[in-house]
């Protein structure tokens, strides 16, 4: 089993039942022309994300790590006409390329991009009353993901999830004394994250065109 099984299996599963979107198709090619590096979400997993939403209800959606905006379509798809997604992300030419898509795909009423340090517009965000989000999605620099869990579960209600990506590291997420800040990152999320009584929360594994990777979700289960 490798890299090119897993991204035909993925293939397989896109033309059935994940379907495509010429929007989205439109957002991953203008991602690709602008030079950002190929680490949005898959479709199969940005399905996921959308049946997430839907499951949830989710009127109010966070994201942390924007990129070309395709995690955030994918979303928004699922939000009714008066849903919000809110964004946010560091680089400001990206933040550009996602509007752009995100208009282009009919969400620029739901969508929201902000542009700046997480650590800094979250708690911006949470001074303007922006939540409860009913889902959040943490998807950018690993290093920061207890501060952005923390965030997330800030602005959370009974009930909403979080979802952290990329928690895998290649199975370097085993490495305890590993200098790689991203592994760090992510280990810590985990111990903060198991010792978090607000919360009930499981790793998954994933193999797809992106290779081996995978991804932490909590459920809120206790008033946060
Ligand atoms: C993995 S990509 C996001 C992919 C996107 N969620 C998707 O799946 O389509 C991570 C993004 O986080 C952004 N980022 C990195 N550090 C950040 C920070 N401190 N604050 C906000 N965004 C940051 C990067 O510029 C990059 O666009
Ligand atoms: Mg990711």
């Amino acid at each position: 089993m490798d890299k090119q099984q897993w991204t035909a299996v993925e293939d397989y599963f896109v033309s059935t039942v994940v379907g495509r979107d010429e929007a989205l198709d439109a957002a991953a090619a203008d991602a690709q022309r602008a030079g950002m590096p190929a680490i949005a979400v898959p479709p199969n997993h940005g399905k996921f994300l959308q049946l997430l939403a839907l499951m949830q209800g989710a009127q109010r959606i966070l994201e942390v790590g924007t990129l070309g905006g395709l995690s955030a379509i994918w979303m928004a798809r699922a939000l009714p006409d008066n849903g919000r997604l809110v964004t946010l992300e560091y680089n400001e030419a990206y933040a550009d390329v996602a509007r752009t898509s995100i208009a282009r795909a009919g969400l620029a009423d739901r969508i929201e991009v902000r542009v700046g340090a997480a650590l800094e517009t979250l708690p911006v965000l949470a001074r303007e009353g922006a939540g409860p989000f009913d889902l959040a999605f943490l998807d950018a620099d690993k290093e920061n993901n207890p501060a952005y869990f923390e965030w997330a579960l800030e602005m959370a209600r009974p009930g909403s999830v979080i979802v952290v990506d990329n928690v895998v590291r290649g199975g370097r997420v085993l490495e305890a004394d590993s200098d790689d800040a991203m592994v760090q990152g992510v280990r810590r999320l985990h111990t903060m994250v198991a010792a978090e009584p607000r919360v009930r929360a499981t790793s998954l594994q994933t193999v797809d065109s992106k290779e081996y990777d995978g991804f932490l979700m909590a459920y809120v289960d206790k008033s946060a």
